[in-house]
């Protein structure tokens, strides 16, 4: 039974931050702390001083370079992207100007916003978090409400703390059962998205419940949280409970001392009331969910690693009909095709998708005392210089390097060609990152997305394949 007084979780974080109602589901939202990066960011950051505003509270703004950066070791401001080093010098500039804080190329804690923010503790549970970037919603893995803006709102937010934001309505997804072994949080986000489609949460602030979830180590809960947004979704996030607690305890920026116990009371009491209201409810039994990975040009086109591709002519929509279609014939694949025997040119571990420690240690314990294909390429890309250090400490750089991965310096890298770093023309690559959408990893680069460990196992077999297969 619903009442006014059960709110969901959803409900809390946004009463908690309306300044005031401005009427028909909008409302003023305060917004606690805005990140930027180089691509996006530098152009907010430039249009506020030429208009000459102050950002009043620059201790909440943070920005780092990340998206256009060079990620070959011994890297400097130059790099593939013709004129990059002008968005990076220019980040620079302004960043300073403008006094917030910047992660730098050659600050120790530079890596990629979605992971560092909440590494470093920027981001909070029960906190609201903008950047003029999608996958911000990465971090209601910890319970805060983030989200991707514009670089004209991210100005705005810099400038008056506020956003004027028109209310999304609210869906849960619960996820009951246990995922099976070798299989991950990624496998259950492409899973969701090829079973309601890319659009299946448009319009939706998506919460995340169920024991899966409650299972899932925290690492795992970020990779879901940021394909909300392939799913279309406002956000996504999870309630906090006590491995959130753990996993934000003593970081940087989170509070310290008597305000972290209050702080940490609070995070837990932020969960969705029993018999609180939802405009969508979906079930989604984990025990069924397989190793998954995309044969086509969105996350939607997504089927068991030992699967086959769909036949679009059992499709009864014709539009999708006519995307699966066009997907095949970019791809290169045919309809019914098995996907465990598609061999492919290249392997990328990296972004903000799978790029956490956790995701490392998956793929290094794949690929131990075991050597990638040959005439395959292979890279893996640290999500931020923590993670770089934690694994270099752990000794999994070597093991990535003694299988024939090269590793480098973190930053987006291959997961976008913005900055212009690619595998080359046409090369199909298996891939951690979360869009495989036409020419993303480059002109005519065929992306197949999927988990970590999937990603070690195919680059091992030179074929997509999955750890089940390499075990
Ligand atoms: C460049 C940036 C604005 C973009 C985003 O918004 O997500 C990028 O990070 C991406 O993944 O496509
Ligand atoms: S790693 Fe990829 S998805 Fe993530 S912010 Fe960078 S470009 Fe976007």
């Amino acid at each position: 039974m619903n009442n006014l007084h059960q709110r969901s979780l959803f409900e809390k974080l946004w009463q908690s931050h309306e300044v005031t109602s401005l009427g028909a589901r909008r409302s003023l939202i305060y917004i606690d702390r805005v990140f930027l990066h180089e691509r996006t960011g530098s152009i907010a950051l430039q249009s506020l001083s030429e208009r000459k505003r102050k950002i009043p509270r620059p201790e909440h703004v943070f920005c780092t370079m990340d998206h256009i950066i060079d990620t070959t070791p011994g890297r400097n401001d130059n790099t593939l992207m013709p004129s990059g080093h002008k968005f990076i010098q220019a980040t620079r500039y302004e960043a300073i100007k403008a006094g917030i804080t910047l992660f730098d190329l050659n600050n120790p804690d530079q890596g990629i916003a979605h992971v560092i923010s909440p590494e470093l503790g920027i981001a909070l549970p029960g906190s609201t978090l903008v950047c003029p970037d999608s996958h911000t919603c990465t971090l209601g893995a910890i319970g805060a409400l983030a989200w991707g803006i514009g670089s004209t709102e991210a100005e705005h937010a810099m400038a008056t703390r506020t956003l004027d934001l028109e209310k999304p309505l609210s869906m849960r997804i619960v996820v009951n059962g246990t995922l099976r072994s070798g299989v991950s949080a990624k496998d259950l986000i492409l899973h969701i998205i090829a079973e309601y489609g890319a659009q299946g949460g448009n319009g939706y602030a998506v919460e995340f419940a169920g024991s899966a979830i409650r299972d899932m180590p925290i690492e795992e809960r970020f990779t879901l949280c940021n394909m909300a947004v392939e799913f279309s979704a406002f956000t996504g996030f999870i309630a906090p409970d006590e491995k959130t607690i753990d996993w934000v305890k003593g970081r940087d920026y989170a509070p310290k001392a008597d305000t972290a116990e209050q702080a940490e009371a609070y995070w837990l009491a932020l969960n969705s009331d029993e018999g609180a209201h939802f405009d969508k409810e979906i079930q989604i039994d984990a025990d069924a969910v397989s190793a998954t990975v995309s044969w086509g040009t969105n996350p939607q086109h997504s089927v068991a690693v030992n699967g086959s591709v769909p036949n679009p002519m059992a499709c009864d929509d014709p539009q999708q009909r006519d995307g699966m279609e066009k997907a095949l014939n970019y791809m290169d694949l045919k309809a019914e095709q098995t996907l465990n025997t598609v061999v492919i040119d290249a392997a990328f571990i990296g972004s903000c998708t799978n790029s956490r420690i956790a995701d490392l240690r998956a793929a290094a314990a794949i690929l131990k005392n075991r050597k990638i294909a040959t005439n395959l390429r292979a890279v893996c890309v640290p999500g931020s210089g923590r993670v770089k250090r934690q694994a270099e400490a752990e000794g999994l750089d070597l093991i990535f390097t003694a299988a024939g991965f090269e590793w480098r310096e973190p930053g987006c890298s291959m997961c976008f060609y913005a900055g212009g770093e690619t595998f080359g023309a046409g090369k199909r690559v298996i891939s951690s990152t979360n869009r495989n959408f036409e020419g993303r990893q480059g002109p005519a680069v065929k992306t197949h997305i999927a988990s970590p460990v999937t990603v070690a196992a195919s680059a091992l077999l030179g074929r997509i394949g999955s750890a089940e297969e390499i075990i």
